[in-house]
Protein backbone atom coordinates (compact mmCIF):
# COMPACT_ATOMS: atom_id res chain seq x y z
CA UNK A 1 0.00 0.00 0.00
CA UNK A 2 1.58 3.17 -1.12
CA UNK A 3 2.01 6.18 1.12
CA UNK A 4 -1.84 8.20 1.71
CA UNK A 5 -1.14 11.68 -0.15
CA UNK A 6 -0.83 14.51 2.31
CA UNK A 7 -3.62 16.96 2.22
CA UNK A 8 -3.22 19.55 -0.29
CA UNK A 9 -2.79 23.22 1.22
CA UNK A 10 -3.76 26.37 -1.22
CA UNK A 11 -2.21 29.69 0.31
CA UNK A 12 -3.39 33.01 -0.35
CA UNK A 13 -1.27 36.13 0.01
CA UNK A 14 -0.59 39.46 -0.54
CA UNK A 15 2.44 40.70 0.33
CA UNK A 16 5.52 39.61 2.06
CA UNK A 17 4.95 36.10 2.50
CA UNK A 18 6.85 35.50 5.90
CA UNK A 19 3.52 33.73 6.93
CA UNK A 20 3.75 31.82 3.61
CA UNK A 21 7.43 31.33 4.71
CA UNK A 22 6.90 29.63 8.07
CA UNK A 23 3.99 27.25 5.99
CA UNK A 24 6.52 26.55 3.53
CA UNK A 25 9.32 25.29 6.21
CA UNK A 26 7.14 23.44 8.29
CA UNK A 27 5.55 21.85 5.39
CA UNK A 28 8.83 20.82 4.41
CA UNK A 29 10.03 19.30 7.76
CA UNK A 30 7.25 17.61 8.58
CA UNK A 31 5.83 19.84 10.96
CA UNK A 32 2.67 20.16 8.85
CA UNK A 33 1.30 16.82 7.51
CA UNK A 34 0.72 18.17 4.43
CA UNK A 35 2.31 20.19 1.29
CA UNK A 36 1.17 23.27 -0.60
CA UNK A 37 0.18 22.83 -3.96
CA UNK A 38 -0.38 26.32 -4.99
CA UNK A 39 0.16 30.12 -3.41
CA UNK A 40 -1.92 32.52 -5.35
CA UNK A 41 -1.25 36.35 -4.71
CA UNK A 42 -3.63 39.29 -5.77
CA UNK A 43 -0.60 41.88 -5.61
CA UNK A 44 2.37 41.53 -8.40
CA UNK A 45 5.64 41.54 -7.77
CA UNK A 46 5.40 40.52 -4.12
CA UNK A 47 7.78 38.39 -2.37
CA UNK A 48 5.52 35.93 -1.46
CA UNK A 49 6.12 34.88 -5.34
CA UNK A 50 9.52 34.37 -5.14
CA UNK A 51 8.93 32.87 -1.67
CA UNK A 52 6.55 29.58 -3.61
CA UNK A 53 9.15 29.74 -6.54
CA UNK A 54 12.24 29.10 -4.51
CA UNK A 55 10.08 25.99 -2.53
CA UNK A 56 9.64 24.99 -6.01
CA UNK A 57 5.30 25.64 -5.32
CA UNK A 58 3.25 27.03 -8.71
CA UNK A 59 1.95 30.39 -8.20
CA UNK A 60 -0.91 31.96 -9.39
CA UNK A 61 -1.60 36.05 -10.06
CA UNK A 62 -4.81 37.04 -10.21
CA UNK A 63 -6.15 40.97 -9.79
CA UNK A 64 -9.45 42.06 -9.88
CA UNK A 65 -8.34 45.31 -11.79
CA UNK A 66 -5.37 44.02 -13.52
CA UNK A 67 -7.71 41.10 -15.25
CA UNK A 68 -10.74 43.23 -16.29
CA UNK A 69 -13.13 42.15 -12.99
CA UNK A 70 -13.19 45.84 -11.96
CA UNK A 71 -12.26 49.52 -13.75
CA UNK A 72 -9.52 51.07 -12.11
CA UNK A 73 -11.44 53.92 -10.13
CA UNK A 74 -14.44 52.37 -10.10
CA UNK A 75 -16.73 54.76 -8.09
CA UNK A 76 -20.63 52.85 -8.92
CA UNK A 77 -20.95 50.85 -5.84
CA UNK A 78 -23.01 48.31 -8.04
CA UNK A 79 -20.29 47.57 -10.50
CA UNK A 80 -17.84 47.60 -7.63
CA UNK A 81 -20.15 44.83 -6.30
CA UNK A 82 -20.57 42.79 -9.50
CA UNK A 83 -17.03 43.11 -10.40
CA UNK A 84 -16.13 41.67 -6.69
CA UNK A 85 -18.52 38.65 -7.14
CA UNK A 86 -17.34 37.67 -10.48
CA UNK A 87 -13.66 37.94 -9.21
CA UNK A 88 -14.05 36.00 -6.61
CA UNK A 89 -16.24 32.90 -8.31
CA UNK A 90 -13.44 33.36 -10.96
CA UNK A 91 -10.79 32.79 -7.68
CA UNK A 92 -12.73 30.19 -6.51
CA UNK A 93 -12.55 27.64 -9.76
CA UNK A 94 -8.87 28.67 -10.25
CA UNK A 95 -8.12 27.70 -6.66
CA UNK A 96 -11.11 24.39 -6.72
CA UNK A 97 -8.83 23.60 -9.99
CA UNK A 98 -6.11 22.32 -7.62
CA UNK A 99 -8.19 19.87 -5.40
CA UNK A 100 -7.02 21.49 -2.01
CA UNK A 101 -8.08 20.30 1.00
CA UNK A 102 -7.34 23.27 2.89
CA UNK A 103 -7.29 27.24 2.07
CA UNK A 104 -5.35 29.24 3.95
CA UNK A 105 -5.16 33.00 4.07
CA UNK A 106 -1.91 34.65 5.13
CA UNK A 107 -1.74 38.37 4.74
CA UNK A 108 -4.68 38.36 2.06
CA UNK A 109 -5.65 41.40 1.71
CA UNK A 110 -9.21 40.87 -0.24
CA UNK A 111 -12.61 41.31 1.82
CA UNK A 112 -13.95 37.60 0.15
CA UNK A 113 -17.52 37.12 -1.31
CA UNK A 114 -20.01 34.40 -0.91
CA UNK A 115 -18.99 34.29 -4.29
CA UNK A 116 -15.94 32.57 -3.24
CA UNK A 117 -16.86 30.94 0.08
CA UNK A 118 -20.00 29.20 -1.26
CA UNK A 119 -18.23 26.92 -4.06
CA UNK A 120 -15.16 26.37 -1.28
CA UNK A 121 -18.26 25.44 1.32
CA UNK A 122 -19.82 23.11 -1.59
CA UNK A 123 -16.28 21.00 -2.05
CA UNK A 124 -15.79 20.71 1.61
CA UNK A 125 -13.06 22.82 1.61
CA UNK A 126 -12.23 24.82 5.14
CA UNK A 127 -10.94 28.23 5.13
CA UNK A 128 -8.74 30.01 8.13
CA UNK A 129 -7.49 33.51 7.88
CA UNK A 130 -4.69 34.71 10.23
CA UNK A 131 -6.00 37.39 11.90
CA UNK A 132 -3.35 39.96 14.12
CA UNK A 133 -5.99 40.34 16.80
CA UNK A 134 -8.47 38.69 19.46
CA UNK A 135 -11.65 37.37 18.61
CA UNK A 136 -13.95 40.20 18.51
CA UNK A 137 -11.24 42.58 18.12
CA UNK A 138 -9.76 44.99 15.18
CA UNK A 139 -11.65 43.29 12.59
CA UNK A 140 -10.37 44.30 9.28
CA UNK A 141 -7.00 45.59 8.08
CA UNK A 142 -4.78 47.73 10.52
CA UNK A 143 -5.51 45.80 13.48
CA UNK A 144 -2.29 46.07 14.84
CA UNK A 145 -1.96 49.74 14.89
CA UNK A 146 -5.18 50.28 15.97
CA UNK A 147 -4.56 47.97 19.29
CA UNK A 148 -1.48 49.93 19.45
CA UNK A 149 -3.54 52.90 19.50
CA UNK A 150 -5.48 51.49 22.27
CA UNK A 151 -2.94 51.25 24.36
CA UNK A 152 -1.57 54.40 24.26
CA UNK A 153 -5.06 56.31 25.30
CA UNK A 154 -5.09 53.59 28.37
CA UNK A 155 -7.95 51.71 26.62
CA UNK A 156 -6.36 48.67 25.83
CA UNK A 157 -8.60 45.85 28.17
CA UNK A 158 -5.34 44.66 30.34
CA UNK A 159 -3.18 45.86 27.87
CA UNK A 160 -3.53 42.60 26.16
CA UNK A 161 -4.11 42.24 22.35
CA UNK A 162 -3.13 38.78 20.10
CA UNK A 163 -3.34 37.15 17.05
CA UNK A 164 -5.17 34.44 16.07
CA UNK A 165 -6.19 31.64 13.34
CA UNK A 166 -9.61 31.41 12.12
CA UNK A 167 -12.10 29.94 10.17
CA UNK A 168 -13.64 31.99 7.39
CA UNK A 169 -17.08 33.49 7.21
CA UNK A 170 -18.75 35.96 5.27
CA UNK A 171 -18.49 38.50 8.43
CA UNK A 172 -14.77 39.81 8.46
CA UNK A 173 -12.77 38.01 10.94
CA UNK A 174 -15.87 36.96 12.77
CA UNK A 175 -15.47 33.07 12.25
CA UNK A 176 -14.64 30.33 14.75
CA UNK A 177 -11.14 30.91 16.32
CA UNK A 178 -9.20 27.55 16.06
CA UNK A 179 -5.66 29.09 17.72
CA UNK A 180 -5.21 32.16 19.78
CA UNK A 181 -2.65 33.78 21.42
CA UNK A 182 -2.22 36.20 23.32
CA UNK A 183 0.31 39.55 23.78
CA UNK A 184 0.74 41.81 26.76
CA UNK A 185 2.27 45.21 25.73
CA UNK A 186 4.92 46.10 28.49
CA UNK A 187 4.92 49.58 29.93
CA UNK A 188 5.83 52.32 27.21
CA UNK A 189 5.63 49.50 24.64
CA UNK A 190 7.03 51.05 21.70
CA UNK A 191 4.54 49.90 17.83
CA UNK A 192 7.54 48.45 16.18
CA UNK A 193 8.31 46.19 19.38
CA UNK A 194 4.44 45.14 18.99
CA UNK A 195 4.45 44.49 15.41
CA UNK A 196 7.77 42.72 15.36
CA UNK A 197 6.61 40.56 18.89
CA UNK A 198 2.70 39.88 16.57
CA UNK A 199 4.53 38.86 13.36
CA UNK A 200 6.54 36.22 15.52
CA UNK A 201 3.45 35.09 17.45
CA UNK A 202 1.71 34.68 13.87
CA UNK A 203 4.87 32.55 12.77
CA UNK A 204 3.98 29.98 15.19
CA UNK A 205 -0.01 30.29 15.42
CA UNK A 206 -0.38 29.75 11.32
CA UNK A 207 1.98 26.64 11.79
CA UNK A 208 -0.26 25.43 14.55
CA UNK A 209 -3.46 26.16 13.12
CA UNK A 210 -2.59 24.45 9.73
CA UNK A 211 -0.67 21.45 11.47
CA UNK A 212 -3.96 20.88 13.46
CA UNK A 213 -6.22 20.62 10.59
CA UNK A 214 -3.96 18.80 8.00
CA UNK A 215 -3.74 15.92 11.13
CA UNK A 216 -7.99 16.11 11.40
CA UNK A 217 -8.55 15.76 7.63
CA UNK A 218 -5.65 13.43 7.22
CA UNK A 219 -7.29 10.94 10.07
CA UNK A 220 -11.28 11.68 8.80
CA UNK A 221 -9.43 10.79 5.38
CA UNK A 222 -7.59 7.59 7.08
CA UNK A 223 -11.63 6.46 8.80
CA UNK A 224 -13.59 7.10 6.53
CA UNK A 225 -11.46 5.23 3.39
N1 LIG B 1 -15.24 36.97 3.98
C1 LIG B 1 -14.03 37.15 4.56
N2 LIG B 1 -13.00 37.59 3.81
C2 LIG B 1 -11.79 37.77 4.41
C3 LIG B 1 -11.61 37.54 5.79
C4 LIG B 1 -12.73 37.07 6.54
O1 LIG B 1 -12.64 36.80 7.77
N3 LIG B 1 -13.91 36.89 5.88
N4 LIG B 1 -10.38 37.83 6.38
C5 LIG B 1 -9.58 38.76 5.60
C6 LIG B 1 -8.23 39.14 6.09
N5 LIG B 1 -8.39 40.44 6.69
C7 LIG B 1 -8.19 40.46 8.04
O2 LIG B 1 -7.81 39.44 8.65
C8 LIG B 1 -8.76 41.58 5.92
C9 LIG B 1 -8.08 41.85 4.75
C10 LIG B 1 -8.45 42.97 3.99
C11 LIG B 1 -9.50 43.78 4.37
C12 LIG B 1 -9.92 44.92 3.50
O3 LIG B 1 -10.48 45.91 3.95
N6 LIG B 1 -9.68 44.76 2.17
C13 LIG B 1 -10.14 45.75 1.17
C14 LIG B 1 -9.04 46.04 0.18
C15 LIG B 1 -7.78 46.48 0.88
C16 LIG B 1 -6.62 46.57 -0.13
O4 LIG B 1 -6.81 46.15 -1.30
O5 LIG B 1 -5.54 47.00 0.29
C17 LIG B 1 -11.27 45.13 0.35
O6 LIG B 1 -11.28 43.88 0.17
O7 LIG B 1 -12.07 45.94 -0.16
C18 LIG B 1 -10.17 43.49 5.54
C19 LIG B 1 -9.80 42.38 6.32
C20 LIG B 1 -9.43 38.27 4.20
N7 LIG B 1 -10.75 38.18 3.65
N1 LIG C 1 -6.45 41.39 8.27
C1 LIG C 1 -5.46 40.59 7.64
C2 LIG C 1 -4.09 40.99 8.09
O1 LIG C 1 -3.88 42.07 8.62
N2 LIG C 1 -3.14 40.11 7.85
C3 LIG C 1 -1.78 40.36 8.23
O2 LIG C 1 -0.97 40.58 7.09
C4 LIG C 1 0.37 40.23 7.46
C5 LIG C 1 0.95 39.40 6.37
O3 LIG C 1 2.35 39.32 6.55
P1 LIG C 1 3.21 38.38 5.56
O4 LIG C 1 2.83 38.77 4.14
O5 LIG C 1 4.63 38.69 5.91
O6 LIG C 1 2.84 36.95 5.86
C6 LIG C 1 0.29 39.48 8.78
O7 LIG C 1 0.68 40.32 9.84
C7 LIG C 1 -1.17 39.15 8.89
O8 LIG C 1 -1.66 39.07 10.20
Amino acid sequence: MGQPTKPRISVLCSGSGTNLQALIDACQDGRIPGEIVKVSVNKAGVKSLERAAKAGIPTDYFNMIKHGFRAAGEKDEQKKTEGRLKYDAALAQRILADRPDLVVLAGFMHILSTAFLDPMEQAGVPIINLHPALPGKYDGAGAIERAYADFEAGKLENNTTGCMVHYVIAEVDRGAPIVIQEIVLQENERLESLIERTHDAEHGLIVKAAAKLCAEIAEKRATHK
